[in-house]
């Protein structure tokens, strides 16, 4: 006998509003290195202090960096007892794979217990859980991992984005848009981790693009909440997650690459990356912002991947940006560096964190429309359009 499934199976009843983002969360190693420190620590762990050139030309790059300090999985402990780890081209894909795989999940799991907490509500409420991690290559995945770290129900519907970059922010915020509005009481849990243990390297005078990420990368976790219709009697929403864009800047395929070796991951970086984003930006805004015209790029509230300093300044000439539109943004650059995907996300939490600490209306510094934009790999841009909340309720 053939069993007859109803007309509707499988059809899922839509959420009535827009994805909100209801909760965030993140962690960083302990393990820290100012940046005043870090050309000397640098060549002393790699044992290269005889390259004297390339150390005057890390601390030039240090100081123009913008950043204070940042926080580090890879500790000098960890170094020497994984001398090839610091020996440039040196087989070590095997040991940084077991330090990822041991450190990673303390991170996942502290980011992710702070949004689950704020969140307010029970873990068996999670539908979903979206990872995406840089170095996580391994089956089963960190997914699966942290759904049994954290409890989560073994039937959470999981989505893994392994190595992918920094416009990867704006990824995963779209991907919980398109499921909590497509399935009515979904609730989304992101998790993002990156860590620069995979793209550390010792000093070569060929590859200046690395020393340029070793002078910038940091290591942190974010993760967050997100649902649509939230339930207003617990549930505090902090942006709605209006619409999400993704661009290719023409002729960019090789601004930004990046490559599994057996040596590590490799981290290719054309000196037009800067000007390569700030001659298309308002056309990838523009896009994205359609059929609304924009006068003053000013009204809105903004968060842009921290991937260098050259990068925000650029970026604010294009589009003429007062000086505080991006501080949230270059808070996240002087205290953590580049954190890759997580950077971004990290900025939109200390956007709120800011605005109600100064007393601003909403969680957008008192405006309403805000502008979240991810950078990465090519050169792709991805940019997703915010609404944010008032701030009446306090944040934990
Ligand atoms: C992984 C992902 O997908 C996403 C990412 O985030 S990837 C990272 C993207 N970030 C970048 O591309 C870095 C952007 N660059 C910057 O922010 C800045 O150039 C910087 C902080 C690195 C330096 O600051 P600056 O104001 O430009 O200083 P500047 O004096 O021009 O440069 C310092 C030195 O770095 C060198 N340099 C800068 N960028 C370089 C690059 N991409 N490759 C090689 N050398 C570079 C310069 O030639 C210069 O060398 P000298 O001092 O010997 O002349």
């Amino acid at each position: 006998m053939v069993m007859a499934l109803p007309e509707n199976f499988g059809r899922q009843k839509r959420a009535q509003g827009l994805a909100t983002i209801l909760s965030i969360g993140t962690a960083n190693p302990a393990y820290c290195i100012s940046q005043d420190d870090f050309p000397d620590y640098y060549f002393k762990v790699t044992k290269s202090e005889h390259m004297t050139q390339l150390k005057g030309k890390l601390k030039r790059i240090c100081e123009k960096s913008m950043i204070r300090k940042r926080h580090f999985v890879l500790t000098e402990d960890l170094l020497n007892k994984n001398a090839n780890i610091s020996t440039y081209g040196s087989p070590s894909l095997d040991a940084r794979r077991e330090i990822a795989s041991a450190e990673l999940p303390k991170l996942a799991m502290e980011a992710a217990s702070k949004a689950i907490q704020e969140w307010g509500q029970p873990k068996s409420q999670i539908t979903h859980l979206l990872f995406s991690a840089l170095s996580g290559l391994d089956m089963p995945g960190p997914d699966f991992n942290l759904t049994q770290l954290l409890g989560l129900p073994s039937s959470v519907k999981r989505v893994m984005l392994n190595f992918q970059s920094c416009f990867a922010s704006g990824t995963l915020l779209r991907i919980a848009k398109d499921i909590v509005e497509n399935n009515a009481g979904a609730r989304v849990l992101i998790v993002s981790v990156v860590t620069s243990l995979v793209t550390f390297h010792g000093p070569n005078k060929h590859d200046i693009a690395s020393l340029v990420s070793q002078a910038t990368a940091g290591d942190g976790a974010v993760a967050m909440i997100v649902g649509a219709d939230p339930d207003y009697s617990k549930e505090r929403p902090l942006f709605q997650i209006v619409s999400t864009w993704q661009n290719i800047i023409p002729d960019s395929g090789d601004g930004i690459e990046g490559h599994i070796c057996e040596s590590g991951y490799s981290i290719l970086l054309s000196k037009d990356v800067p000007k390569l984003i700030a001659n298309n930006i308002d056309k990838c805004l523009e896009q994205a912002l359609s059929p609304i015209k924009v006068n003053d790029w000013n009204s809105f509230f903004w968060m842009i991947h921290p991937g260098g300093n050259a990068i925000l300044e650029q970026i604010e000439i294009e589009l003429g940006l007062k000086k505080e539109k991006l501080s949230s943004t270059r808070h996240v650059l002087s205290e953590f560096g580049n954190m890759g995907v997580a950077s971004v996300l990290f900025a939109l939490n200390e956007k709120r964190r800011k605005s109600l600490e100064e007393g601003k209306g909403t969680t957008g510094e008192g405006l309403e429309w805000g502008i979240l934009v991810g950078l990465g790999s090519g050169i792709t841009v991805e940019t997703v359009v915010l609404r944010s909340f008032a701030t009446t309720i306090p944040y934990n």
